[in-house]
């Protein structure tokens, strides 16, 4: 039974699922990095927010770890290339805390509008200083958007409903989305220009990092108000004092912090000033729905192999898996066979797929090539880091599809080309389940790619069978299998042989001296 480990304050819905999709769950919150790292070793699945930090060294005594599982949306907090080196799928739940966020910046907003937070102290303290707080209105105000995502989306839709105008900075934003949001997309110099508040939605990233310098908050309107539920570092933490203290911004509200836990900050006690730690998807509705969402994605994955929002990985889902997993054992057997045959640098490898195979989700069957051709190059290689290594070792991918149906309903052809050409291997399901190679390089050959095998390409002529047969016989290596092709009679001819065990050198040599013998290599699947 897989196993999974909750790490950070989860709703209890998520052990919940776990149990009834029949993972074991332990709860385990607060743990220090040392305490994480002598403990993940037991765990199939790591369940986390944003408290838990997923990090290179945790990821290597993460021995039996399959999937982590982020209840909420940022994974700045996993490190994802030491996760896809390992193998680790990384999965988030973009959508369960979007609407829940995009309420926490508009009430931002209003705090910032009203200063509620100043009033309610100074009330609460019994000053009573109706004219110490004189707010602004929302109506008729530009609103700046920086980053249109999901979040930004859903602040753009209840701005609008606010009467306010909005204008949105977001380089992946189309002409034709901006108008169906109801925005107006602008430069970043020209929102920091016209915009009254400004919130931000965008992941921190190099291109986002510090996109609120001091240089650009110099550009701001003078008595711009602006709020970041998004992430720390968006915005020049000491820059925004500046600006505060001198007047120029009239208010700034942040959820989110360079340094998290955010326990001190000179922008504490700064007039004008609001905090909230990190409460941005802090709602009972978000909670719910993100522990259940990464309940279910993690269970699907663990127990039946299905790959939903995965940041590292094809998405596959649950229904999809039992159909698309045949085809990716013979993708694999496909891949590790022209890998192990195939000569010299191979700079481009083409998937196609044919008849049934044409209808299928390609993402999952290429990574599965990929992982069987890298595979017969490093021991590093797995589903989720395939794509990445073969963009790396600079070998371009194609994806081919083709809805007629040959001599086969269902074909895969894998297709390499090297320096003499291109070469292909083909296989099919027969039954539906059962991976059978039907050609290679071009001969017609049928055969179970499994265990050790022998791959001879030799001269057509009578006699050479019982040769071989009689080689091996005589070194005691039993033949499982035995399989034929030809291009033509007494043309060049294919043999593959399943044997017991893993044939030596010094047997291969005996095979290559054989009369006829043109090739001899041992293979392995
Ligand atoms: N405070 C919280 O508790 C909380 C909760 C949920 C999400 N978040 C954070 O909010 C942010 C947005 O989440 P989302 O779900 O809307 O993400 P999203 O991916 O849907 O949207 C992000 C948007 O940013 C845009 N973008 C990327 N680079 C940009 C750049 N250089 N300049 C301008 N725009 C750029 C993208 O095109 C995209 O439209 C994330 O950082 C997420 O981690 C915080
Ligand atoms: O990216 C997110 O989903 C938010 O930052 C929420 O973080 P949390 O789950 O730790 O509240």
């Amino acid at each position: 039974m897989p196993k999974v480990l909750i790490s950070d304050k989860m709703d209890p819905r998520a052990a919940e699922i776990f149990r009834e999709r029949g993972v074991e769950v332990d709860e385990i919150t607060g743990k220090t990095p040392e305490e994480l790292k002598a403990i993940i070793g037991e765990y199939d699945g790591l369940a986390i927010r944003s408290s838990t930090k997923v990090t290179k060294e945790i990821l290597e005594h993460a021995t039996n770890l399959k999937v982590v599982g982020r209840a909420g949306i940022g994974v700045d907090n996993v490190d994802i290339p030491a996760a896809s080196a390992k193998g680790v799928v990384v999965m988030n739940t973009p959508f369960g805390n979007s609407i829940t966020t995009a309420e926490h910046a508009i009430a931002l907003m209003f705090a910032l509008a009203r200063q509620l937070p100043e009033a309610d102290a100074s009330t609460q303290a019994g000053k009573w200083e109706k004219n110490r707080f004189m707010g602004v209105e929302v109506t008729g105000k530009t609103l700046g958007l920086i980053g249109a995502g999901n979040i930004g989306s859903i602040v753009a839709d209840r701005a609008l409903g606010l009467k306010m105008k909005v204008v949105a900075f977001d380089p992946f934003l189309t002409e034709e989305r901006a108008v169906e949001l109801g925005v107006t997309k602008v430069t970043l110099d020209e929102l920091l220009a016209r915009a009254d508040f400004i919130t931000l939605h965008t992941p921190l990233t190099d291109q986002t990092r510090n996109i609120l310098s001091a240089e650009n908050l110099a550009k701001t309107k003078k008595g711009v108000r602006i709020v970041n539920c998004a992430r720390g570092g968006l915005i020049d933490e000491a820059a925004l004092k500046e600006g505060l203290d001198s007047g120029h911004i009239a208010g700034a509200a942040l959820d989110v912090f360079v340094t998290e836990p955010a326990k001190e900050s000179p922008l504490f006690g700064t007039p004008n000033f609001i905090s909230t730690p990190h409460l941005g998807a802090s709602t009972t509705e978000a909670q719910v729905n993100v522990a259940i969402q990464v309940a279910e994605q993690m269970a699907d994955y663990l127990v039946s192999g299905g790959v939903i929002n995965a940041l590292n990985m094809p998405s596959l889902s649950a229904e999809e898996a039992p159909k698309l997993r045949p085809y990716m054992g013979l993708a694999e057997k496909l891949g590790s066979l022209v890998g192990q045959l195939a000569h010299g640098a191979i700079d481009r490898i083409s998937i196609h797929r044919e008849g049934a195979a044409a209808e299928l989700n390609p993402k999952p069957i290429t990574s599965a090539v990929l992982k069987g051709f890298l595979g017969t190059q490093t021991a590093t290689v797995n589903m989720v880091n395939a794509p990445v290594l073969a963009r790396d070792r600079g070998v371009e991918v194609r994806e081919i599809r083709t809805e007629r149906e040959g001599d086969y309903h269902t074909l895969l052809r894998v297709a390499v080309r090297t320096a003499d050409g291109e070469r292909s291997v083909v296989g099919t399901l027969f039954g539906d389940s059962a991976p059978r190679l039907v050609e290679l390089f071009g001969i017609k050959v049928e055969a179970d790619l499994v265990g050790p095998m022998i791959y001879v390409v030799n001269e057509d002529a009578p006699g050479f069978i019982g040769r071989i047969g009689t080689l091996l016989g005589e070194a005691g290596v039993n033949i499982g299998t035995f399989h034929l092709g030809r291009r033509e009679a007494g043309g060049e001819a294919v043999l593959l042989l399943s044997v017991d065990e893993t044939v030596d050198a010094a047997l291969l040599a005996k095979v290559k001296a054989l009369p006829g013998v043109k090739t001899a290599m041992a293979l392995s699947f």
